[in-house]
């Protein structure tokens, strides 16, 4: 036999490795440990929006939160018991053990979970020893009763219990004998989960890995594995408990939660779906993740972060234009999964930092074929660049880099929408009027219509340039009615020359279904703000497909 050889018992751990590994659960807590993430408030109709979401991604199940401890997780269960009809997820109420010296019939926290009615219900347990006798102020064969006899009591009462054995990693490296006998009390009691909670969240992968191996060889059941992010690890620390043994996951969309957050099982899945090659989620939820982990931000109300992997908006944004070079040959020169897996898209970024390449990739995803252009190519990349020197920027601006583009093609100009003859804004403090600054603006065009002249007041000159001009265009454009203004951003660009700086202006425009962004420069804010809000105004008009009146 040579000495690489596997033994019989060797086999066997490793074959349940791999059955672990093949079925790994997954379980989300976004309505419970997210919650718990600073500044974060979900109503229960908030919540009542994201798990049918979460439902639709295919996790196995959604944790609603804490019934008994928290007045709307009790109202969230006895509602979803009602309003939901989840297709792929079960339901689990977290709550934690019986208390000291009590029993769990008696205990009014325990009776909430069984009155939630969820069909799983999570303890959490303490695991650690010094967290036993410090926090819970008892001893550990005490710590070990309250588990034991509130599993037992809600298994009986034909519930899934999953336990979640609270700092199990820091309690194990403190004395392991003690961690180690908290599991296996819950698998006695019934359990059918034991989730290994990284409660600090200051684990790393080889550590994990190291326990996760440890625990998986002296004991039997399923083991999971619920990592925060305090080291930056979440993900890795969680990939790595799948790798040594781990069967169930557990984590929050868009890795929302308590300090530096949990895992973010967006990630997760995609890694051990497309990277391990194990299907964790039912059907291909996904394919439907970038949309999903939109559409909780939105209910969350926390913007999304571009960054964040696989589904984030820049996930797949090039800007380099060594790397838009080799992705014009193929795109998987440069990306690591195509990302169509995750519901995403790739996207070009135009930039000082953009080659002929970038243009021509660019030009593609607007709908204009470059291919063999060499000389538009090279003039628009010597703009791009000339521009951006000056203060522009196109990767924040798609819609003004289009215009610049549409101006050096021969098909696809921009029609000529207006004329602008004059525009002029003035701001005046009149005291008496309580210390108000009053803003107004005048706009003088022509349009096919005429010669248009009009008037704006605001709450400050560009709000009143705004209205003027729109108020200058409307009559021959009412397509312009349903452009919003939805964000305006100023950037002082060389700050050493005060009142004298460059400024950049971004405007983002929104006609209530897609939103444009556009860039103006100027030494002036009115005037940077001047050519930001007309190429809005143009590239609206145009993207409606109207025509010049
Ligand atoms: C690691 C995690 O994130 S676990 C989830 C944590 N989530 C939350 O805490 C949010 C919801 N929490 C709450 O609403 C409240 O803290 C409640 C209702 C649970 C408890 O409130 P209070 O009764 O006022 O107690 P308080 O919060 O001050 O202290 C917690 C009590 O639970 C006890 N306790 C803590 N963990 C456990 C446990 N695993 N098993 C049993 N008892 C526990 C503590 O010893 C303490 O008991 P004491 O009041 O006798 O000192
Ligand atoms: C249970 C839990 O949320 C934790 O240990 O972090």
């Amino acid at each position: 036999m040579s000495s690489t050889a596997t033994t019989g018992p060797a086999r066997a751990e490793q074959a349940r490795v791999e059955q672990a590994r093949a079925t790994v659960q997954v379980y989300d807590t976004t309505l419970r440990d997210g919650a718990q993430q600073e500044g974060m408030n979900l109503s229960v109709a908030d919540k009542l929006a994201i798990a049918p979401l979460l439902d639709e991604l295919g996790v196995g199940y959604i944790e609603g939160g804490w019934p008994g401890a928290i007045p709307k997780d009790t109202e969230f269960f006895a509602r979803a018991a009602k309003e939901l009809d989840l297709r792929h997820a079960r339901l689990a109420a977290f709550g934690s053990t019986c208390k000291a010296g009590s029993q769990p019939h008696e205990d009014a926290q325990v009776r909430a979970l069984v009155e939630s009615e969820a069909p799983v219900i999570t303890l959490v347990a303490k695991s650690d020893l010094r967290h036993v006798e410090r926090a819970l102020r008892t001893d550990g064969q005490e710590n070990l009763r309250m588990i034991a006899a509130t599993v037992r009591y809600l298994v009986g009462l034909g519930r899934e219990v999953i336990l979640d054995a609270e700092h199990f990693f820091d309690g194990y490296r403190y004395d392991p004998v003690y961690a180690l006998s908290c599991v296996r009390t819950a698998f006695d009691a019934g359990a059918a989960t034991v989730v290994l909670c990284d409660t600090n969240g200051g684990m790393l992968p080889d550590w994990v890995t190291q326990v996760v191996s440890e625990v998986r060889a002296a004991t039997e059941g399923r083991l999971g594995m619920h990592a925060h992010n305090d080291s930056g690890c979440a993900v890795a620390n969680t990939l790595a408990a799948v790798a040594a043994g781990a069967g169930h996951v557990q984590g929050t969309v868009n890795g929302y939660g308590e300090r530096t957050g949990n895992a973010d099982l967006l990630t997760c899945v995609a890694n051990l779906q497309l990277k391990h090659g194990t299907t964790v989620l039912a059907e291909d939820g996904l394919a439907e993740s970038s949309r999903i982990s939109h559409a909780i931000s939105e209910i969350t109300n926390i913007s999304p972060y571009g960054r964040q992997p696989y589904v984030g908006a820049s996930a797949f944004a090039h800007k380099a234009g060594l790397h838009a070079s080799a992705i014009r040959v193929d795109p998987d020169l440069y990306q690591h999964i195509d990302p169509v897996a995750v519901g995403n898209d790739m996207r070009m970024l135009v930039s000082e930092m953009a080659g002929r390449a970038s243009i021509e990739l660019k030009g593609r995803e607007l709908g204009f074929d470059l291919a063999g252009q060499a000389e538009l190519l090279g003039r628009v990349t010597q703009r791009v660049k000339d521009a951006e020197a000056a203060g522009y920027t196109y990767d924040a601006a798609d819609a003004s880099f289009e215009l610049l583009l549409r101006a050096e093609l021969e098909h696809g100009r921009v029609p000529h929408f207006f004329d602008v003859e004059s525009w002029r804004t003035f701001v005046e403090h009149r005291p008496g009027k309580d210390g108000q600054v009053d803003s107004e603006a005048t706009v003088k065009l022509r349009t096919g219509h005429g010669r248009m002249i009009s008037t704006g007041e605001g709450n400050g000159p560009v709000n009143a340039l705004d209205h003027a001009l729109r108020g200058a265009l409307v009559g021959t454009y009412p397509e312009i009615e349903d452009f919003e203004l939805i964000d305006y951003k100023v950037r002082i660009l060389d700050t050493q020359q005060g009142t004298d700086a460059t400024i950049r202006v971004l405007i983002e425009t929104s006609d209530g279904v897609a939103s444009w962004s556009t860039v103006g420069v100027g030494t002036n804010i009115i005037e940077a703000s001047w050519e930001a809000l007309t190429e809005s105004i143009v590239w609206g008009l145009l993207h409606h497909g109207v025509e010049p009146r």
